[in-house]
């Protein structure tokens, strides 16, 4: 394009009228920043030492009349977004003041003032796409603690003026166009006094944006709204005020369309932003300058000073009636009656809710613990004794656990038990039978036997190795129980053997606690059965919440006035009722289906599943608050299962670790006392007045009181509900 110079030179004296025209003192101010400067830090590479710097608000000044419609113009990058979010107190920034109707951010903030007079559509659609037309308009009038009525009302307005689907249409079937102007019409719904539109018009038809800047208009000049808007459609900013054109950070030019118009001498606003780019671009550079002299001269309105007296930093505009309860009630139902819409209409998400500790208990039952079977084992039996006590030994061999098969020679077994056909090889001597006999009636130690068994194993599975070995001891007291001590009396009177009970040293008497055979299941169900609810309930809400602040829905309901602690009660409410279920389909397995005993209290024992289930929440949600990203949440969550599961002494006992990590580690992780009481009232009755018991409740109580400071301390002050 070639820029005549002398369409702006020509046009001084009009120049000089407009900036007279836009100067501060005539002007009433409902938006302001001062000397604003945001800068991002990309620590992209793990390795770089510092992190680099992008600067993308560069001691910015804007300056948003009262009831005026002000553009923001600029190329792509060039840090609208950013400084909508600073304006909006939604990102921290490094240097400068924002004022909202003379009041400054900071003071609105630190007095927790409602910052709901302020009415936001973000850049992206951050609508809940469970939820119908009719529903998210409820959700954000309950925000706005609008009554059903006005809600309704305003809901057929909106849908008239943008042409939106029928309230009961679900967000998530719509197009992309109709889904921008539901987010618009939210935006719009509480009538806000400031309006900040991030573009708005993108992907709309022309009709509907000139409609649209139709009702702008009209809500500026007749209703006295003030509107912020950026597009990247610039002929469609001849309806707004006030131009802003921004660049590298900064605004470059602020004046109203007509003036520029007729400054730069061209009808095109595109050219006229062309020019003007070209302009800061020479001046930069040091160039002569293109536009006349004058021009230059002419000092754009962005540079009017701020005059600080006028500001009383103590004054609240806002008002007294503004401040509010920490908790609101109205805000906190919709958000529970969001969340709930959330998980109810997430059918696959709520079956797989349910499926999960159905499939983990289930599977856990039926593959820890029980007896193993049918395992392959070999014998070569040699013994040709009278006394043929290698025959009855094998014999007596539990047939469910081992399948015995019969080798003629040593040299065929080892070889099967060598390809892996066989998991033992038991090699019985020639006079076996009669050696061990002649060492019992001479009263020896079976040490000095001369023939022997002699077992060969593949111990590479060791619960494999431990039922074999118990197996071959079990049949050889069988043997001794079924034979011998059946045929006492005759072999008493054959041999003169006079006692056989010195095979038994030991007597075990009925145990205290537990059952005669322990049993694995038994030790591990409390365990599984803890860390089943305490990492659902962390999956679910890390990536839950994580999705709605990448996405940015948490920032707009929180410029909808929503607190932290708001959002966090109604998760904690809808994922309890969820919870509760969970907890009745784990017990009612492990004790109903697959029939564990319970010696204990089943009041007890959903007492600390649950508050188990709240810390997994809390662990989830802290989660949320310092990682970025659902596929980093999750990833960290799958880190800590294994570590977790391992060190709480749920699949083996934490005695068995090296001291320094038992005491100063396992002992400490929310799941270890609570497996430990788990296990106290499942199996030997003990109360909540037993220290063990309390313990358990204690440390997960004390965990997730942890959980949710983190959670509190990191959402509200270091990522204030940005996506970073
Ligand atoms: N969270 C962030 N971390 C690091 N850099 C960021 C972050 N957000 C934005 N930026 C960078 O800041 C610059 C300005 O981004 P911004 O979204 O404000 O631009 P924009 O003018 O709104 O662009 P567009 O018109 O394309 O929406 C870009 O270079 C962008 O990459």
């Amino acid at each position: 394009m070639t820029l005549d110079t002398n369409h702006c030179s020509g046009e001084q004296t009009l120049i000089k009228q407009s900036t007279t025209s836009l100067s501060s003192e005539s002007r009433d101010f409902a938006l302001r920043a001062f000397n604003l400067s945001k800068i991002f830090y990309n620590g992209s590479n793990l390795f770089q030492s510092s992190k680099s710097k992008s600067v993308v608000l560069n001691r910015i000044n804007i300056n948003v009349e009262k009831n005026k419609i002000y553009a923001l113009l600029g190329p792509s990058g060039c840090g609208k977004t950013t400084l909508l979010k600073c304006l909006l107190g939604l990102l921290k920034y490094e240097h400068g003041k924002v004022f909202i109707n003379q009041d400054s951010l900071c003071h609105k903030r630190k007095n927790k003032v409602n910052l709901g007079e302020l009415g936001y559509m973000p850049q992206e659609t951050c609508l809940y796409s469970e939820l119908t037309v009719g529903e998210i308009f409820f959700y954000f009038g309950k925000l706005y603690s609008m009554s059903s009525k006005e809600i309704n009302l305003r809901e057929q307005f909106l849908i008239g003026l943008l042409n939106l689907p029928d309230s009961k249409h679900l967000i998530a079937n719509m197009s992309g166009g109709q889904a921008r102007r539901t987010s618009l019409a939210i935006s719009l719904l509480n009538r806000p006094k400031i309006l900040i539109l991030d573009e708005p018009t993108v992907g709309l038809d022309p009709m509907l944006r000139k409609k649209i800047w139709d009702f702008l208009d009209n809500l500026a000049h007749r209703d006295n709204t003030t509107i912020l808007i950026t597009t990247h459609y610039i002929e469609e900013t001849r309806g707004a005020d006030c131009l802003g054109f921004m660049r590298e950070g900064q605004i470059i030019e602020e004046n109203s369309p007509e003036f520029l118009i007729k400054k730069c001498n061209t009808q095109i606003l595109e050219d006229i932003f062309y020019l003007i780019c070209e302009n800061q671009t020479k001046e930069c550079s040091g160039s002569e300058n293109f536009v006349s002299e004058e021009l230059t001269e002419y000092q754009p309105s962005n540079k009017v000073s701020f005059d600080f007296d006028e500001i009383d930093e103590n004054q609240n505009t806002s008002g007294e009636s503004e401040k509010k309860f920490f908790i609101s009630f109205n805000r906190l139902v919709a958000n529970i009656y969001k969340d709930s819409l959330k998980c109810l209409r997430n059918k696959k998400l709520l079956i797989i809710q349910f499926l999960v500790p159905i499939i983990q208990i289930t599977f856990f039952c039926l593959c820890i613990g029980r007896p193993v079977k049918n395992l392959p084992v070999g014998y070569v039996n040699n013994d040709n004794s009278s006394f043929n006590l290698s025959g009855k030994i094998i014999d007596e061999m539990d047939n469910e656990i081992l399948n015995k098969i019969f080798y003629k020679n040593f040299d065929s077994g080892y070889q099967d038990l060598k390809l892996g056909k066989i998991w033992s090889l038991f090699v019985i001597d020639q006079n076996f039978g009669n050696d061990v006999l002649e060492l019992y009636l001479k009263k020896e130690n079976f040490k000095n036997l001369n023939n022997i068994v002699h077992v060969y194993m593949d111990n590479t599975n060791q619960q494999i190795s431990l039922a074999i070995r118990n197996t071959l001891f079990e049949s050889l007291k069988k043997v001794a129980d079924k034979y011998i001590t059946n045929d006492h009396r005759r072999w008493n009177d054959k041999y003169n053997i006079s006692n056989f009970d010195n095979f038994y040293i030991f007597k075990f008497e009925q145990p205290v606690y537990g059952q005669r055979e322990a049993v694995f299941t038994n030790f591990m169900a409390p365990g599984i059965a803890l860390s089943v609810i305490f990492f659902i309930s962390v999956a679910s809400t890390a990536s839950n919440f994580e999705f709605e602040k990448r996405v940015g829905l948490t920032e707009r309901a929180h410029i909808s006035g929503v607190r932290t602690i708001e959002l966090l009660l109604s998760q904690l409410i809808v994922y309890s009722f969820l919870m509760t279920a969970q907890v009745f389909i784990i017990l009612g397995l492990l004790f109903g289906f697959f029939k564990l005993p319970l010696k204990g209290s089943f009041v007890l024992l959903v007492g600390l599943l649950l508050s188990q289930g709240f810390c997994g929440l809390s662990y989830g949600l802290s989660l949320a608050s310092i990682f970025y990203g659902e596929e980093t949440v999750i990833q960290v969550t799958l880190a800590s299962f294994y570590p977790i599961l391992l060190m709480s002494g749920i699949i083996w006992p934490i005695e068995a670790q090296p001291t320094w990590l038992s005491n100063y580690i396992s002992k400490l992780l929310p799941l270890t006392y609570a497996t430990d009481s788990f296990r106290a009232i499942l199996e030997k009755d003990w109360s909540i007045g037993n220290e063990k018991v309390f313990k358990g409740f204690l440390v997960t109580y004390a965990w997730t009181i942890l959980f949710l400071i983190v959670f509190l301390v990191m959402f509200s002050h270091k990522s204030k509900f940005t996506n970073r």
